[in-house]
């Protein structure tokens, strides 16, 4: 298997500043790729052992292409994820001044986090999505827009100059990234893992959502992302990305994948990994009644009424 991660280009983006602080990511050559659908078609393709791509912030909420492309495309699985706060630099060509500025770029997941920033410092520029931040602060090396919201750490990259660091509109603004990879049997669980999966309702009728939450709910499992994204099919037609707190080798979580797989026209499994914040997160109490030994004495307890052995 080739030793290389594909991540979301060029150089200079936060996913390869996020991917870099795994260490996994110190031994593997790491390839910039100019957009999230060609870095994780490179893993489909087997030219990439796992690609990395951001897929939530905390001020936007899901990147959709990554969503997107998790619930619809040829499967793949979740093996890691990152978390990583970001603020913003104004990146210009050397000697631009804000009053030049007429066109400013980012990645369109950027631009809630700095559209207040905007409405008082540049309220008539321009906006000019490109693929990635870095992809933006390239375009204004070449000369194609006036300004580039970025990561600090590109000015040097692509020989530009921040007119202003900091930008961020909401305090500890976070990105989460992930590393997918082909599907394979997921890490052994850690205590602090997230199981994330996509499901898709066989009907619609009233109460439908909450079916498919309290298979979690019942199991004591708390969710961390609920995020609906069009089937394609029609108005009104979803399908849910939902991040549940436990690993799939957790009794309660299976038994809850379980109850999804039965009520639900589809479920696709993303995978089960470490949670990022582990180590500051308040690991929640086990919900009484939900701990592996306390399924397994409930199941010997039915297994031994069948049998007349109670
Ligand atoms: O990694 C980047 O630079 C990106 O373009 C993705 C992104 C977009 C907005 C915030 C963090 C990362």
């Amino acid at each position: 298997m080739p030793a290389s991660y594909a991540y979301l280009g060029p150089e200079g983006t936060f996913t390869e500043v996020a991917l870099r602080t795994l260490p996994e990511a110190a031994t593997r050559e790491l390839i910039p790729y100019v957009s999230v659908q060609s870095a994780l078609d490179a893993v489909r393709a087997g030219e990439a052992e796992a690609a990395f791509v951001p897929i939530e912030n905390s001020v936007e909420g899901g990147i959709t292409t990554t969503l997107d492309e998790l619930v619809a495309g040829a499967p793949l699985t979740i093996y890691r994820e990152v978390l990583l706060s970001i603020t913003f630099a104004l990146l210009v060509r050397p000697g631009t001044k804000l009053s030049d500025i007429k066109t400013v770029s980012a990645h369109p997941a950027a631009q809630p986090q700095v559209r207040n920033w905007l409405r008082n410092n540049l309220p008539d520029a321009a906006w000019e999505s490109a693929a990635s931040n870095a992809d933006a602060a390239r375009l204004v090396q070449e000369g194609r827009y006036d300004a580039a919201f970025a990561g600090e750490f590109a000015a040097a990259r692509y020989g530009l100059e921040a007119l202003e660091t900091g930008i961020h509109d909401a305090e500890n603004a976070q990105t989460r990234f992930v590393l997918v990879g082909r599907p394979a049997r997921p890490a052994a669980p850690t205590g602090a893992d997230k199981t994330s999966v996509v499901l898709w309702q066989r009907d619609d009728h009233p109460g439908g959502l909450r079916d498919l939450l309290g298979e979690f709910a019942t199991r004591g499992i708390n969710l961390m992302l609920l995020q609906s994204r069009p089937t394609g099919e029609g108005i009104g037609n979803y399908c849910f990305c939902i991040d549940a707190e436990g690993h799939i080798s957790d009794r309660r979580v299976a038994e809850a994948l379980m109850g999804l797989k039965r009520i639900c026209l589809q479920v696709r499994f993303l995978g089960s990994y470490p949670r990022a914040d582990a180590d500051v997160a308040d690991v929640r109490p086990l919900f009484p009644g939900t701990s592996d030994d306390e399924f397994v004495s409930a199941a010997d307890w039915v297994a031994r009424c069948q049998d007349g052995r109670f």
